[in-house]
């Protein structure tokens, strides 16, 4: 199989997004995005467990000024493994207008931290889902974590609702602020304060360095598009229990999608159902992610 041949059942991104009837905030920002490849030009990792279609920059530059956002926060996918280049490339196309979540070797060296710092990367990501991810020991990744922490990052964790009480000692001892993927993918056919999103919620509570995403409602629902009612109670909670530790994100171009590919354009029209005011929404899109990527 050529090096980027994409996978066979693998979903493209939406050819043609819709512009949003909702109006974002000046300087609003996905926080949850990614660049693949292109694979000639960056390889995909040889350890990987996808091979997507090539996303770009140019591309995602584009669905940014489409949907109204003025900055990405692009977070390295697993694809690429440990090679950053294509999350550099990008960020160092984006005029100052992308921040980068990298991942990084656990013998990652500080000069190789200070040159991802300067490129305008501020954590690292730790994917915890075995379909994406060989298992790494918690001392590694704890020691990444306490290497990052003087530099101002954070870490972001990936993982499923069913995996937090195993994860819940790790992610409480990180030192630094902790940011979690998509809600930690609950199960959105149990009740929104039923014990296994109520465990997540306490995690928070307990927690002031915890933050979320309420992102991914095309990958977390079950009632699907275009509305995706069934996550919207979720997300709401999370931005009014926490409304300045909250982050969104559009995750295009949605890897690994298996059913339907959503427009993106639809996916910001839910905003305004889950951050039901103009303050909530400013602190979800501006000044949340702002504060965690741009002091
Ligand atoms: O894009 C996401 O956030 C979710 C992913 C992909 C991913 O995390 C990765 O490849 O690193 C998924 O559920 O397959």
């Amino acid at each position: 199989m050529p090096a980027s041949a994409m996978d066979k059942d693998w979903l493209c991104f939406h050819p043609n997004p819709s512009k949003p009837g909702f109006t974002l905030p000046p300087g609003a920002v996905d926080a949850h995005c990614h660049v693949f490849g292109p694979g000639a030009v960056f390889p995909y990792a040889p350890e990987r467990k996808y091979t997507p279609c090539d996303a770009s920059k140019e591309q995602l530059f584009a669905l940014r000024d489409l949907l109204g956002f003025e900055r990405n926060v692009i977070v390295q996918a697993t694809c690429h493994g440990s090679d950053n280049r294509a999350l550099l490339d990008a960020l160092a196309h984006s005029n100052g207008r992308a921040r980068g979540v990298a991942s990084v070797a656990p013998d990652v060296s500080e000069a190789e931290l200070r040159r991802l710092h300067e490129a305008g990367v501020r954590g690292v990501r730790f994917n915890f889902l075995k379909r994406l991810a060989d298992f790494t020991p918690r001392e590694v990744l704890m020691s990444v974590a306490e290497r990052i922490a003087p530099l101002g990052w954070h870490v972001v964790v990936y993982f499923e609702a069913q995996d937090l009480p195993e994860l819940w000692n790790f992610f409480t001892r990180l030192p630094t602020i902790v940011v979690v993927d998509h809600m930690g993918r609950p199960d959105v056919t149990q009740p929104v304060d039923g014990p296994q999103f109520e465990r997540f919620v306490r995690l928070m509570r307990e927690h002031p360095n915890v933050w979320s995403k309420v992102s991914c409602p095309e990958r977390v629902s079950v009632s699907g598009p275009p509305t995706y009612d069934d996550v919207v109670p979720f997300a709401q909670r999370l931005v009014e229990s926490f409304p300045d530790r909250v982050l969104w994100g559009t995750d295009w171009p949605h890897p690994n999608l298996k059913t339907h590919m959503p427009d993106d354009g639809t996916l910001v029209d839910m905003i305004p159902r889950i951050a039901r005011t103009v303050q909530l929404q400013q602190q979800l899109l501006v000044d949340n992610p702002m504060r965690l990527y741009w002091a």
